[in-house]
């Protein structure tokens, strides 16, 4: 698989915009149905100015003709259209896959789109999909090593903004999605937030799964788990895909998460023999009851700078261990996530951002 060309519209002047524009049209030369696909979405269609200079680039596509839908509508046979979009710097490669349920690529075409160096970098791909039973779209999502989790927090909220952008919808708008983790209900906001319905947590130690038994009724709370000779408390959650949340060591003091070494605990986590389908894992760092940090190591994609699902995990976690109150800001390196599970229907709801980044085609 080959990269086209992409280019991120972050911190970059429309001077240094247009030349960007122009390069890439040289560089692309007579490959006109692929040229149309570099230019930069907010100048394009915030800044006219700009969307003449882009459109007098471009010798065989007009500005007039480029929409989001109009991009990701054009089919050449091994390329793919995609839209880059991002939750809090958990950044997902968005898959306009809404006339097939099986995916445009493969786990392994989506793990080579996903690397950072010979790909476009990202933390995973998603596919938005024709709905199952009456619902109105699903989502599939593929990790940044191919492989396949049930559900995704931040992706649900930038997949809810891919289809208002598809579909062309403005202000505020509620989908059904069918995921790997059942019903999924994301809302955009009047200000372009997304607040998720993200369901009920799965507490059943075999249901989650881990092999820890249950503690706390079949539930898994404070437990202690020996990773590499040492003991730490942990509770573990499922929002449909695997969560194991610590706040520190057995009879240690308080986790600083900044302290932590991310990348040489979190695989002995991930593949600690008691997750047999592996495991997300929440460092968490107790701020005030109602304001928690974390950090994350994801299962198939390593640090994120975000986790929705993570964070939802580790508010019930808290919860459970008597930590925090039900309603909680939950700061992850990417920024913060209100997230409440509610007494009253026993779900667990997200509210946070997504935006699109840039739109983009591969070589498959
Ligand atoms: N970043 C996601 C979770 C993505 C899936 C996860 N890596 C897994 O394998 O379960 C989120 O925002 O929830």
């Amino acid at each position: 698989m080959e990269l086209a060309a992409a280019t991120s519209n972050v911190s970059v002047a429309p001077q240094q915009s247009r030349r960007l524009l122009n390069a890439f049209s040289r560089k692309l030369g007579s490959v006109s149905s692929l040229s149309v696909g570099y230019f930069e979405r907010d100048y394009c269609f915030k800044s006219p100015g700009l969307r003449v200079s882009a459109a007098a680039s471009m010798d065989a596509v007009t500005a007039e003709k480029i929409s989001p839908a109009s991009f990701l509508d054009k089919r050449e046979t091994g390329v793919l259209h995609f839209v880059k979009y991002h939750g809090l710097g958990n950044d997902f490669i968005l898959v306009d896959n809404r006339d097939s349920s099986e995916p445009k690529i493969t786990q392994e075409q989506a793990a080579k789109l996903c690397d950072r160096n010979f790909g476009v970098g990202a933390d995973g791909v998603i596919f938005a999909m024709p709905g199952i039973n009456g619902t109105d779209y699903s989502m599939r999502i593929f990790n940044s090593d191919g492989s396949e989790p049930e559900m995704c927090g931040n992706g649900v909220r930038c997949f809810a903004r891919f289809i208002a952008e598809l579909e062309n919808l403005q202000g505020k708008h509620s989908f059904t999605i069918h995921t790997g983790a059942g019903l999924i209900v994301p809302e955009i906001q009047d200000n372009g937030q997304v607040k998720v319905d993200m369901g009920i947590p799965i507490l059943k130690a075999q249901d989650v799964p881990t092999k820890l038994p249950g503690n706390k009724g079949e539930a898994v709370v404070q437990a202690e788990l020996v990773v590499d000779g040492v003991s730490w408390n942990v509770t573990c959650v499922s929002m449909g895909n695997p969560h194991c949340i610590t706040f520190g060591k057995k009879g240690g003091p308080n986790l600083k998460v900044d302290d932590l070494n991310l990348p040489e605990i979190g695989p002995k986590f991930e593949h600690h023999e008691m997750f047999p389908a592996r495991t997300n894992t929440e460092f968490v760092e107790v701020l005030s009851r109602s304001h928690l940090k974390m950090r994350v190591w994801e299962r198939g994609a390593g640090a994120t700078l975000a986790c929705g699902t993570g964070a939802c995990a580790l508010v019930v976690a808290a919860v459970l261990e008597g930590r925090a109150d039900r309603k909680c800001t939950v700061d992850l390196p990417g920024g913060p996530l209100e997230i409440e599970w509610k007494q009253e229907d026993n779900h667990i709801y997200m509210m946070g951002p997504a935006e699109a980044v840039f739109y983009g085609s591969a070589l498959l």
